[in-house]
C-alpha cells in the first residue's frame, strides 16, 4: 500500500522532471513550452489575483449540474431501454446518429436557448454526457443474468419491480463507469462552451490568456482542472467502494467464521414451526390447502419444440399426485430443464394440457417454487435479503418467515454475508432458503445439488428432506437431476425422460430414512439402477433378462405392496 502511494507520488516529479529536461534542451519554443517555474508561478498568481477560483467554480458547478442532469435523464432512459430490446431496436438508429454529432457544434443553439451563462455551458455538458449514462446503463442492464431473470418472472415480479429491484441493482456496476467518464465528458462539453463564448470560467480564461500567446496560465489552470477531475473521480471511487462492497469477496474473519458455519448446519433442526410463521406470503393459506389436492399436476400429450428443430418434449403425459417426490432423470438436452419451465409457466407448450393445481400453468404463482442448478443469489442483496426476495416481490410486510427459513437451513449467523462471502454450499442453502420461504406446495427443482461436493450434497440432500417431510401435509417435488443414485435416495418415484417422452415411469420401493451405503448394498438396488441407466440411452435395447419382482421396505412410506415389473415400459401408477 505505501509503496502504491510512494510510486503513485514519483509519477508528477518524473514528469516536471521530464519538463524541465525538455525545457533546458530548448526541444520546443519558450512559447509553446514554458519552464515548470513558470507555469507554478502563473497559477500562484492566477490564485493571488482572484481570477482562478471564480472561474473554477463557475465551469466546476455548470460540469456538476451537467454530470446530475446527464444521470437523472440517463439512467434510467438506458435501463428502460435495456428492459425493452423492441424499443431499442427501432430507436437504436437515430440516438446513435445523435450521438455521433459534433455536440460542440449545438453551442450557438444552446446560446440562442439559454443565453451565454451557466445554462448554455451546461446544456452543452449534458448533450455529451448523457449518452454516456444512456448507453453505460442499458449496457449494464444487458449484464443481467438469465437465471435472475427467471427469477424473477418466477417469483411473479412486476415491470416496476423488475426495474427497481433487479435493474437498476444490475447496472450500478456500469452506471459509476459511466460517472467517472461523465465527469469528463460534462466538462468538455462546458469548457468548450466557455472556450466559445462565456463571461466566466476556466474555458473563458484559457481563450483570454492564448489570444496572448501567454501559455503558462493556460497550462496552469489545465493542471488545477485535472487536479479536481481526479478529486472528484477519488470521491466516486470512495462511494462506489461503500455501494458496490458486495463485489468484493472479503477474507475478514467474517467470511471466515460463517465458513465454518456450513458444519454447524449439517446438525440444523428443522423446527415444525418454520413452516407456519406468521410472515409467510399472504397466500400461504390457499398454498398450503391446495397441497392437498389430489393431482397436483397433470401434463397431458405435451410437446415443445423450439423453432424449427425437433420437438424437445413430444406429447408427454404425467400426473403427479400431491405429497409426492418424483425425481426426473435423463441425459443431457433432454428435456428435463424444459419440462419443469412448462410447468413454471416459463416456457408454453406448443401443444397439450397442462395444469398445476387445476389451472394452468403460470409464471409468479406463490404455490410454485423454482429453484435453478446455480443459486441465481442477487449478489447485492445480503443472505437474509435474498431469502426476502419472494415476500418482498409478493408485497408481504412480515420478514419473519425468511429469518425462519435462514435459521431452517442453519445459516443464521451468515445472515448478513453478502453472496461473495458464501462457499458455494452456504449459497446453495441461501437458495433453498428462499424457495421455500413462500411456502410453495409444489417445488420444482432444477439439478440444485449438481455443483457441490459430495458431502454437501448429501447434508442439502437431508436438509431438503426433512423440508419436505415436515409438517401435515407433504410438499409435491418435481426433481431433476442427472445422478441415478441421488433420485433413487431422494425420491418417490423416478421417470425417465428420453427422445422427448418418459421411457420409464418407477416407483422407488425402498422405506424412508434411507442411508446410500445401505442402500447401495441391496441386491434390488443394483438392478433397479440397471434397468433405469439403461432407460436413459437415446435408443434403448429392449430388456432381455426375467422380469424383476421388487418388494418395499416394511416403513410407513411404502407399505403397500409394491411390485414392478421393471423394463422400458415400466409405468408408474398411483
Ligand atoms: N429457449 C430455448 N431456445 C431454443 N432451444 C432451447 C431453449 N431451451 C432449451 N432449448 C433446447 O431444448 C433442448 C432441451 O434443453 P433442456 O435444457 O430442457 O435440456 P436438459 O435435459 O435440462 O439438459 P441438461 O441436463 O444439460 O440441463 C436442448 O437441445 C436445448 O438446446
Amino acid at each position: 500500500m505505501t509503496a502504491r502511494w510512494l510510486w503513485r507520488a514519483a509519477v508528477p516529479l518524473v514528469v516536471v522532471g521530464l519538463w524541465q529536461v525538455a525545457y533546458q534542451l530548448e526541444l520546443a519554443s519558450g512559447v509553446l513550452l514554458p519552464s515548470p517555474r513558470a507555469v507554478a508561478e502563473a497559477g500562484l498568481r492566477l490564485h493571488s489575483s482572484g481570477e482562478l477560483w471564480p472561474n473554477l467554480w463557475s465551469t466546476l458547478s455548470a460540469a456538476l449540474g451537467a454530470l446530475v442532469l446527464s444521470a437523472v435523464v440517463g439512467v434510467p432512459l438506458g435501463v428502460l431501454l435495456g428492459m425493452l430490446p423492441r424499443t431499442w431496436a427501432v430507436l437504436a438508429p437515430y440516438l446513435n446518429a445523435v450521438n455521433s454529432m459534433p455536440r460542440i457544434a449545438l453551442a450557438p443553439v444552446f446560446f440562442v436557448a439559454f443565453g451565454i451563462g451557466q445554462g448554455s455551458k451546461a446544456a452543452l455538458g449534458f448533450s455529451v454526457a448523457v449518452f454516456v449514462f444512456l448507453m453505460n446503463a442499458r449496457i449494464g442492464v444487458l449484464s443481467a443474468d438469465d437465471d435472475h431473470r427467471r427469477l424473477f418472472a418466477v417469483l411473479g415480479a412486476s415491470r416496476l419491480q423488475l426495474f427497481g429491484k433487479l435493474y437498476v441493482p444490475v447496472a450500478v456496476p456500469a452506471i459509476f463507469t459511466a460517472v467517472r467518464l461523465g465527469v469528463v465528458f460534462a466538462l468538455l462539453g462546458v469548457v468548450g462552451s466557455e472556450i466559445i463564448a462565456s463571461r466566466a470560467g476556466v474555458g473563458q480564461l484559457i481563450t483570454t490568456y492564448s489570444a496572448t500567446l501567454t501559455m503558462a496560465p493556460v497550462y496552469a489552470l489545465l493542471l488545477v482542472i485535472a487536479v479536481f477531475t481526479s478529486l472528484l473521480t477519488a470521491l466516486v471511487g470512495a462511494v462506489e467502494g461503500v455501494l458496490l462492497r458486495w463485489q468484493r469477496a472479503d477474507p475478514s474473519p467474517g467470511r471466515s467464521r460463517s465458513r465454518t458455519g456450513d458444519g454447524d448446519a449439517r446438525g440444523a433442526a428443522v423446527t415444525a414451526g418454520s413452516r407456519t410463521g406468521e410472515g409467510s406470503a399472504a397466500d400461504a393459506g390457499a398454498a398450503v390447502r391446495s397441497r392437498t389436492e389430489a393431482n397436483v399436476l397433470e401434463i397431458r400429450s405435451v410437446s415443445v419444440r423450439f423453432g424449427a428443430s425437433p420437438s424437445v418434449l413430444s406429447e408427454l403425459t404425467l400426473t403427479v399426485p400431491a405429497g409426492q417426490f418424483v425425481a426426473v432423470v435423463g441425459a443431457s438436452g433432454v428435456g428435463k430443464s424444459t419440462l419443469l419451465n412448462v410447468v413454471a409457466g416459463l416456457t408454453p407448450a406448443d401443444a397439450g394440457d397442462v395444469t398445476v393445481f387445476g389451472r394452468p400453468p403460470d409464471a409468479g404463482r406463490p404455490d410454485v417454487g423454482y429453484m435453478f442448478a446455480r443459486d441465481a443469489l442477487l449478489p447485492w442483496r445480503t443472505a437474509r435479503r435474498n431469502v426476502e426476495l419472494g415476500l418482498e416481490l409478493r408485497g408481504s410486510t412480515s420478514r419473519e418467515h425468511a429469518r425462519q427459513m435462514l435459521d431452517v437451513v442453519g445459516l443464521s449467523t451468515a445472515a448478513d454475508l453478502y453472496p461473495s462471502q458464501l462457499s458455494q454450499g452456504m449459497r446453495q442453502r441461501v437458495a433453498l432458503a428462499r424457495t421455500l420461504a413462500c411456502d410453495p406446495s409444489l417445488l420444482l427443482m432444477d439439478e440444485p445439488f449438481a455443483a457441490l461436493d459430495a458431502i454437501t450434497r448429501s447434508t442439502l440432500r437431508d436438509m431438503l428432506l426433512k423440508l419436505w417431510d415436515q409438517g401435515t401435509d407433504r410438499r409435491t417435488v418435481l426433481f431433476v437431476t442427472h445422478d441415478l443414485t441421488e433420485a433413487l435416495l431422494l425420491a418417490d418415484r423416478v421417470i425417465t425422460l428420453a427422445d422427448g417422452a418418459i421411457r420409464s415411469d418407477v416407483r422407488v420401493p425402498y422405506g424412508r430414512p434411507r442411508d446410500q451405503q445401505a442402500l447401495m448394498a441391496r441386491p434390488d438396488y443394483r438392478t433397479l439402477h440397471d434397468h433405469l441407466r439403461a432407460d436413459l440411452a437415446p435408443d434403448p435395447v429392449p430388456t432381455t433378462g426375467p422380469a424383476v419382482d421388487l418388494a418395499p421396505d416394511a416403513s410407513p412410506a411404502t407399505s403397500s405392496p409394491v411390485h414392478r415389473r421393471l423394463g422400458p415400459l415400466t409405468r408408474w401408477r398411483a
